[in-house]
């Protein structure tokens, strides 16, 4: 059977938000399929799509609520055909795909870490008292005041330039970002010290893209097959088991994340209320093809171990 691969004049057409991000994870999927089968660029057209959770920036991000806020019409273009795949960061996936779409091809992971970005110090510990700090992310707003309950947290919205301005702006002193995204787009200057997943434990499936395509499409299934990356795919087997268990999505207090050691996976994890007031954390290590059965209990250990209420917030 031969592949029928695209060209210039057919080209198989990449869905991504506008995001520099995420651009610059489109163009990271095209060059490793470029590079997997011999193509030039121009087999590959960019097609930016504006989602509900782009199109929103004056309100948080867990007011806006629902799930695939970054994702739906992205996925409405994919099941209509105007695009052939959809790139997307694995952080922001609901651990289920619409009816028709399969997600199961996961390039190279990149810096799982979080980092503190941050022009004056080095680290949480050094910010003085009372400060303010800036996140859009529950589970960073919750980790950080488990560490510093004395520090102010304000919503952050907005990509990374837009972030880094606030901080320059003095809006607030210091803020977090993904080292993925830094890394990705490969940006100088920022004052970014990563931070060792012992201090923070980073979001199930940070540093991951993922590229989904239609169920049944078999020649873009086999082209994907060529770029996927297993190990990765095993690391986010087991957190996203865990993340399913506990029913949680990219804006929840939830951390989780899995490494492998030989034959064997290390799967930590851990849940917060959004005031940092409770966490449970724990981990479980065992063969890597147990992964999700790893993750499932995981998540049924830490439910146990929390009090009555821990989870009201949510409907709240
Ligand atoms: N929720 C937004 C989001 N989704 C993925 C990333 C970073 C890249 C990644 O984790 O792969 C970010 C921004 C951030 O957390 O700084």
């Amino acid at each position: 059977m031969t592949l029928d691969l695209p060209t210039p004049d057919a080209p198989l057409k990449i869905g991504t938000r506008g995001s520099p991000l995420a651009l610059a994870q489109a163009n990271e999927t095209r060059d490793r399929l470029a590079t997997a089968f011999d193509l030039p660029d121009e087999a590959f057209t960019i097609v930016v799509i504006k989602t509900t959770g782009d199109r929103v920036l004056d309100r948080p991000l867990k007011e806006i609520g629902g799930k695939g806020l970054f994702t739906r019409e992205i996925e409405e273009a994919l099941l209509g055909g105007e695009i052939d795949i959809a790139v997307h960061s694995m952080k922001d996936m609901p651990v289920l795909q619409p009816g028709g779409l399969a997600l199961d091809c996961y390039l190279p992971r990149e810096d799982v870490r979080d980092a503190f970005i941050c022009p004056a110090h080095t680290t949480i510990h050094d910010l003085p008292k009372g400060v303010v700090v800036g996140t859009s992310s529950l589970r960073r707003r919750a980790q950080l005041l488990t560490r510093r309950p004395d520090l102010q947290v304000v919503e952050f919205r907005g990509n990374l330039q837009t972030r880094l301005r606030k901080l320059d702006d003095g809006v607030a002193m210091a803020t977090f970002l993904a080292s993925a995204g830094l890394n990705r787009m490969k940006i100088d200057g920022v004052p970014a010290t990563p931070i060792a997943p012992e201090d923070m434990l980073p979001a199930v499936a940070q540093g991951a893209i993922g590229v989904e395509r239609r169920e049944g499409d078999d020649r873009v299934a086999t082209m994907l097959g060529a770029i996927h990356d297993i190990p990765t795919a095993q690391r986010l087997a087991a957190e996203r088991a865990f993340l399913a268990e506990l029913d949680g999505s990219c804006e929840t207090p939830i951390a989780g994340l899995a490494d492998l050691d030989g034959e064997n996976l290390r799967l930590r994890g851990e849940i917060l209320r959004p005031d940092g007031s409770e966490t449970h954390s724990g981990e479980i290590t065992g063969l890597i093809a147990e992964g999700p059965e790893m993750g499932a209990s995981l998540a049924r250990d830490l439910l146990a171990r929390a009090t009555p209420g821990f989870f009201d917030w949510r409907t709240a």
